[in-house]
């Protein structure tokens, strides 16, 4: 028994035991009689040794990976790779490849990777680079991308493309796209640039193009759902270890001294959660998830003076987005906006480091001697490590391999270890946050012995009862409109660590 229930954005593909399939548009979903090509990765020498090298078309990956043995099967998505035929002859590609929103390391290795592929896999030759994010569709000359001029890029931080915010006009950006004769493109952005995209891919579908839309999710906030991790998220853990060491070595060498590192995450604290949990330096982590509070029983400073009194020294990480409705009541709410329509943020940091050295000057309690290290742009601006650099390889090889076999509509992702196709609703409906109730939380907690902030409102006292034999959704999210998440067993952020 099986179904099938279809719409723009997408595709229900519903089988037996409760299995769904949620499919990825395709161009002959609104396009008639296109012809068809044998995949020109048959005749690679590389390639063709490979035993079952092209992706099986019944190929799928589960959403959720932990069930029990009456659970439905429940959501799976397109498992990414070559396909045995593809829709594209190389002559006739015309491709191009724009940036947007804030850097994050890995992006010249995604751009680097999409032309390789496109040239070497494919033997597409005809490549484009949009400058300076969308608007550069219809307001800059295009940037002639080849391997060769390509080849070094992923040593380099930032985008070769640039990037910017705000100036996404969907008909003037599909209008520069039909005149140009553009085919396929590939877009490589945050939450923002994936709505952006959903609606690029919508005019182009309105308009019966035959044009490819592939997203590579970027952000180095690791804000995005459904994916096992962003790339580049692991580079920014990784430097964010110099500023917690440089706050720690500050901080160790004179009395009473506290370092306080700010590290970025806007919504979503992953960063500083893995950077707290890699370290063991870290005393204490805020996050924007985790509301905390200064003063009194179980507040921060409460806590400073006795980690002060038991080791004379301690370090803080705090995410940029913690504490915002803290410092909006203390400082004029500024409620200001970037050119996408991101909240600005107060500078946190060195709000709550003011905050510490009056409290403890006011007080007249003890002497602190307290370091403030933001070093979030270095951390954004470097290049990829090399395990995001073998990460962001295989991105922008699914991404070519899917445009290439006709998917369009969608952004691709690791589910589970694997490497997938997924509709651009599921990227952009939500956003992907710590939830605070889970085992990865509470594993930071008993790290750094930090208050929880929380009152016992909402946390079950019954620790020896059998959790419920109810498998929940596995998504560490929150819906972007209402603000609500769905708080459930067994989510936890980056893969790796389930
Ligand atoms: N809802 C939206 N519809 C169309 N374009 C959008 C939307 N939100 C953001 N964008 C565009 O996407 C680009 C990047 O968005 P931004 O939020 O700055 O970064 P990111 O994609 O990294 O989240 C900008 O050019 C912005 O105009
Ligand atoms: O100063 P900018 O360029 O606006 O960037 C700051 C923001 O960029 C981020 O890194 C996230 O950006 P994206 O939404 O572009 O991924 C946030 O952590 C930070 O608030
Ligand atoms: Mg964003």
């Amino acid at each position: 028994m099986g179904g099938l229930s279809s719409d723009s954005q997408g595709k229900l593909v519903t089988g037996d035991g409760g299995y769904v399939l949620e499919d990825v548009p395709h161009l002959n979903d609104y396009i008639d009689d296109l012809p068809i090509y044998p995949n020109p990765l048959r005749s690679n020498p590389a390639y063709s040794v490979v035993k079952q090298y092209f992706v099986h078309t019944d190929d799928t990956v589960p959403q959720k990976i932990v069930v029990h043995k009456d659970s439905p099967r429940g959501i799976h998505f397109r498992r990414a790779g070559p396909r045995q035929k593809v829709y594209f002859e190389p002559d006739d590609v015309l491709a191009c490849i724009v940036t947007c929103g804030g850097l994050c390391p890995g992006l010249n290795t995604v751009i680097r990777e999409i032309v390789c592929g496109l040239n070497y896999m494919y033997g597409v030759t005809r490549i484009l680079g949009i400058d300076g994010g969308y608007r550069g569709f219809y307001s800059k000359n295009t940037i002639t991308l080849t391997p060769k001029v390509v080849n070094d890029i992923h040593k380099r931080g930032g985008t070769i493309l640039g990037t910017s915010r705000g100036g996404h006009d969907t008909s003037k950006i599909v209008d520069s796209i039909q005149d140009r004769g553009i085919n396929q493109v590939y877009i490589i952005g945050g939450d923002g640039t994936l709505r952006g995209a959903s609606v690029i891919y919508q005019e182009i579908r309105r308009r019966g193009l035959k044009v490819a839309v592939a997203g590579i999710p970027k952000t180095i906030d690791n804000d995005i759902p459904v994916i096992d991790k962003s790339f580049g998220f692991d580079t920014a853990v990784e430097e964010a270890q110099r500023a917690i060491n440089a706050a720690h070595v500050e901080a160790e060498s004179v009395e009473n001294g506290i370092g306080v590192v700010k590290l970025m995450g806007r919504y979503s604290g992953f960063i500083a959660m893995f950077a707290t949990l890699a370290s063991r330096d870290v005393d204490c982590c805020l996050i924007p998830e985790s509301p905390f509070y200064l003063e009194g029983k179980g507040g921060l400073f409460e806590y400073i003076e006795k980690v002060l009194k038991e080791n004379g020294h301690m370090v803080i990480v705090i995410a940029e987005g913690a504490g915002q409705e803290l410092l909006s009541e203390s400082l004029q709410s500024m409620n200001q906006q970037d050119a996408s329509g991101n909240k600005l943020l107060s500078d946190v940091g060195l709000w709550i480091s003011q905050k510490i050295k009056d409290h403890f000057a006011k007080q007249n309690k003890m002497p602190i001697n307290l370091k403030y290290i933001d070093p979030t742009y270095m951390i954004r601006a470097i290049p990829s490590n090399a395990s995001d650099n073998v990460y962001c390889t295989l991105l922008a090889q699914s991404a070519v391999h899917g445009a290439m076999a006709g998917y369009t509509g969608f952004t691709v992702g690791l589910v589970n270890g694997r490497h997938t196709y997924i509709p651009f609703n599921r990227i952009t409906e939500k956003q992907n946050k710590v939830v605070i109730t889970d085992r990865m939380w509470a594993r930071l907690l008993s790290s750094t012995n930090q208050p929880s902030f929380l009152g016992t409102k909402g946390v079950s006292d019954d620790k020896d009862e059998e959790p419920s034999a109810q498998l929940l959704d596995g998504e560490n999210v929150q819906d972007e409109k209402t603000g609500t998440g769905d708080i459930s067993e067994g989510t936890y952020g980056p893969a790796g660590l389930k």
